[in-house]
């Protein structure tokens, strides 16, 4: 259903308030299949209220969001959700499931009308979990879980859910080292095989060395947005985060260092 050959997210003169306040003065962004897009910004910037807007979850202010050349409007929900998934910041469990039950959520915008899961779906969630390390945990109870178990959880929901456009708030909340690069390795696979990746990172080192493009919100309204190495400039980061940062290459590989 959506146009040949469209990106598959475009915001075209984006601009975002939340009561009195703007969060980011008009910009406009183009992603294309096989590209990572890294939301950078200091506590309250609005990475996560951005993230939001992209997804369709909220208007934005000023401007508009195409998803596969459409906007959101002329999608089916369950259309949508087939072709963009969101991993949010906080999972919030009121009541007992298994793990496998938990990631069998993300077939959800593929069961039939009885809504019946088949021996494919749990095929792709099982597989899902051995992506993130708990094929063993299938029978867990959610509510049993370490903060980072239930973060993998997640991943492997989204997993399931196969979207063409992830979009992930923290991917690497409550994440060990190890599984920080596990997972973002898995998701810049993802985006290689030509899916299209969005998500919110704290870590500036792991943004320089995941992304193709960064939006750097300033937390006064002001936006950066472009190519990753545009961006990603010790006196751009050192301004936005509010905290001297110095810019060393080390291997080969880009770091800011904080002062
Ligand atoms: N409904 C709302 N009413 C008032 N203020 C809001 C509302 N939603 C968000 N905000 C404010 O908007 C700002 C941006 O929030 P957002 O969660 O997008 O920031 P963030 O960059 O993701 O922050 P963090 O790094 O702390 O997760 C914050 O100051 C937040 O308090």
């Amino acid at each position: 259903m959506t146009p040949a050959a469209a990106p598959m997210l475009e915001a075209d003169r984006l601009a975002l308030q939340v009561g009195e306040r703007w969060l980011c003065c008009e910009f406009s962004l183009t992603l294309k299949g096989g590209e990572c897009l890294v939301l950078l910004g200091p506590n309250g910037a609005g990475k996560t209220t951005l993230l939001h807007t992209l997804a369709g979850l909220r208007e934005p202010s000023v401007g508009s969001v195409l998803l596969g050349g459409l906007p959101y409007a002329a999608w089916r929900a369950t259309e949508a959700a087939r072709f963009r998934g969101l991993l949010a910041q906080q999972q919030p469990d009121h009541f007992s499931s298994t793990v496998l039950e938990t990631v069998l959520v993300g077939r959800h915008p593929y069961l039939g009308r009885w809504g019946w899961e088949g021996p494919e779906d749990e095929r792709i969630a099982r597989a899902a979990l051995a992506d993130v390390g708990l094929a063993d945990m299938a029978g867990r109870d959610i509510l049993t879980l370490s903060g980072g178990e239930r973060q993998r959880v997640a991943v492997a929901a989204l997993l399931a859910q196969a979207p063409q456009l992830l979009l992930l708030d923290e991917p690497t909340n409550h994440l060990d080292l190890h599984y920080q690069i596990a997972v973002l390795d898995l998701i810049r696979g993802l985006a290689d095989a030509g899916r299209g990746v969005v998500m919110v990172l704290h870590d500036i080192n792991l943004a320089a060395r995941y992304a193709d493009q960064i939006i750097l919100l300033d937390g006064r309204g002001g936006v950066r947005a472009g190519a990753r190495d545009e961006v990603l400039q010790a006196a751009l980061l050192s301004e936005a985060f509010g905290h001297p940062l110095r810019r060393h290459v080390l291997d080969g590989r880009v770091n800011f260092i904080p002062d």
